[in-house]
């Protein structure tokens, strides 16, 4: 088991260099062996440095993933914390999970702890319970599955139901790299997440489109809201969230210049 214990005894066998056992002395190795990436670590030190670093932040946030099987939750989650998409075999999610990842805003250490739930029908009633106590919903269809769009309405009816008012709500269309499958358009989409005033961009698990701006576009929003700053006008995710994404789709300026059409 990885205790606390366990753990100090591994920073005392590594760190031969040192007599002095003292906590703040080995809090020190630990520290300085952090900082030199060039040195290879074993898979046990490497988990527990991941969670220390996960430990330090200033704000933490419940963000939930939401949406039909097979839009593409858990393929996001591990798309955002891990940088990976493994293809192939489809394993369905079983009632809910959870990861978390530190984000930077603005000088901020915004801690994200990210539910990802299961979209068959059949675990409804235990993944409505998590709804309450989040901060920010990110809501999943998929652009190639049209039933998976056209149960969104479904979706954000359980949300109203379900979670706070002031929850942050985010409409993504997943898969956008499949562009030849594609069964809903993006302005669709646009549409839809103007009907019910939420932020909205598509986002691809696979090619990683979007998908670390919509985390972090959430982080945000919420950062800038727990900071009483809403009022003011002075962040609003959906115009963020189109900035950014239009900043995305056009290339520099210089591209255009050096581009032989
Ligand atoms: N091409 C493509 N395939 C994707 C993308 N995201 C997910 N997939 C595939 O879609 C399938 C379902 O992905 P999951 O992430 O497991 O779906 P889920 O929404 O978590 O499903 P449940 O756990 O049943 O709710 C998998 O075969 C993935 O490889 C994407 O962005 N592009």
């Amino acid at each position: 088991m990885e205790t606390e214990e366990n753990y100090r005894k591994i920073v005392r066998v590594t760190s031969k260099k040192s007599e002095d056992h003292s906590e703040a002395n080995e809090e020190k190795l630990w520290r300085n062996s952090v900082a030199s990436e060039e040195e290879e670590v074993d898979p046990y030190t490497k988990r527990r440095r991941e969670s220390v670093k996960n430990d330090v932040y200033d704000m933490c946030l419940k963000v939930i993933l939401l949406g039909d099987s097979g839009v593409g939750k858990t393929c996001i989650l591990m798309r955002f914390r891990d940088g990976l998409f493994l293809s192939g075999n489809f394993i369905s999610t079983v009632g809910v999970d959870f990861r978390t990842k530190v984000v930077s805003v603005d000088n901020t250490k915004v801690k994200l702890q990210i539910w990802d739930t299961a979209g068959q029908e059949r675990f409804r009633s235990v993944t409505h319970a998590y709804y309450r106590d989040a901060h920010a919903l990110l809501l999943l269809y998929d652009v190639t599955n049209k039933t998976s769009f056209d149960n969104i309405r479904a979706w954000l009816g359980e949300i109203r139901e379900y979670a706070q008012d002031d929850v942050v709500i985010m409409l993504l269309g997943n898969k956008a790299d499949c562009g030849g499958e594609r069964a809903v358009r993006r302005e669709e989409g646009e549409r839809l997440a103007r009907e019910y005033n939420v932020a909205f961009m598509e986002t691809s698990a696979k090619s990683g489109q979007n998908v670390e701006l919509a985390f972090v576009a959430v982080a945000r929003e919420l950062k800038y809201r727990q900071n009483g700053q809403r009022d003011s006008n002075k962040f609003n995710v959906q115009d963020y969230v189109r900035e950014q994404t239009q900043k995305s789709q056009c290339p520099p300026l210089y591209d255009l210049i050096n581009t032989n059409y």
